[in-house]
């Protein structure tokens, strides 16, 4: 593999509304310095994907952002949301996640109905409603473009659907909780091009309304959904900036010989 300088990064300066932000964060897996001091600011209502080599890191930083790691990391560092270091141990990681949802690579629906995939979490928080819950359910699945083929099977399995509507239930039930940010970890690679163009459809409307974070392999995704792109590499963030100036300007030469195919 080339050597490259990683004392070396590019970090754009957000001037948008920040929606969530990192300070200083480091991941451990017991000796395995996994992340070095990530410094990122996510704007509001925008999608920013991170990106890299496998093993660089993005799906440990993604999952740092609300507290997945928990258990099988040591994460430093802060982790700002609403002006609160989220990443302070007396934080109730349950109330994070329900701002802070997540999506993963394999759709994982609950081997339930349509229906109580998405009321289940909102019938644990209380919502007891009946018309409130039918009027969550519609709204999410309408949300996640799932509604018109499914409005007439809502109680029929979801593990009946098909892997990308699946993941378009996972999306729904993620965003069925009202989070304010949706981290999605290659949503869609486990899928075939045209459920693919959905999801990426699905997430560039939904960023309208959601902060939303993904971690893919696919750079022509990235450059499609993207508005900002994080470039990690051993660790690092090497390079962060608009998804525009990281595909055809970058500033790092890292950056540039892995966007243009020539890293490694
Ligand atoms: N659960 C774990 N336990 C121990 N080490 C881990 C664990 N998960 C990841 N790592 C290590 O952390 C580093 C970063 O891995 P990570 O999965 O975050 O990279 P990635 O960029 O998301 O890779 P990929 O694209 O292959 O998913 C690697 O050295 C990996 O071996």
């Amino acid at each position: 593999m080339k050597e490259y300088n990683l004392d070396d990064s590019y970090i754009t300066d957000i001037t948008e509304e920040s929606a969530l932000s990192t300070k200083d964060i480091q991941v451990f897996y017991g000796d395995n310095h996994a992340i070095f001091d990530a410094n990122l600011v996510f704007p509001r209502f925008k999608i920013t994907s991170l990106i890299g080599a496998s093993g660089s890191g993005k799906s440990t930083f993604l999952r740092c952002l609300n507290r997945m790691n928990d258990k099988i990391a040591k994460v430093d560092g802060k982790i700002l949301y609403r002006n609160v270091d989220i990443n302070a141990p007396k934080t109730n990681v349950y109330e994070v996640r329900k701002h802070i949802g997540m999506v993963f690579q394999r759709p994982n629906p609950f081997a339930k109905s349509i229906r109580d995939n998405i009321t289940f979490a909102l019938k644990n928080n209380g919502v007891k409603d009946k018309e409130e819950l039918n009027q969550r359910l519609e709204t999410s699945l309408k949300e996640a473009a799932l509604w018109d083929e499914v409005k007439d099977n809502l109680d029929k399995s979801a593990l009946a659907l098909s892997g990308g509507q699946q993941q378009r239930l996972c999306i729904a039930r993620s965003i069925a909780m009202r989070p304010d940010i949706l981290l999605l970890d290659e949503p869609a690679s486990a899928l075939d091009p045209i459920s693919t163009s959905k999801i990426e459809e699905t997430l560039k409307k939904l960023s309208e309304q959601y902060t939303i974070i993904i971690v893919t392999h696919n750079l022509q995704q990235a450059s499609r959904i993207s508005d900002y792109t994080a470039f990690f590499h051993l660790g690092h963030i090497v390079e962060y900036n608009k998804t525009v100036k990281v595909f055809t300007n970058p500033k790092m030469k890292a950056t540039d010989d892995y966007v243009s195919g020539n890293f490694g």
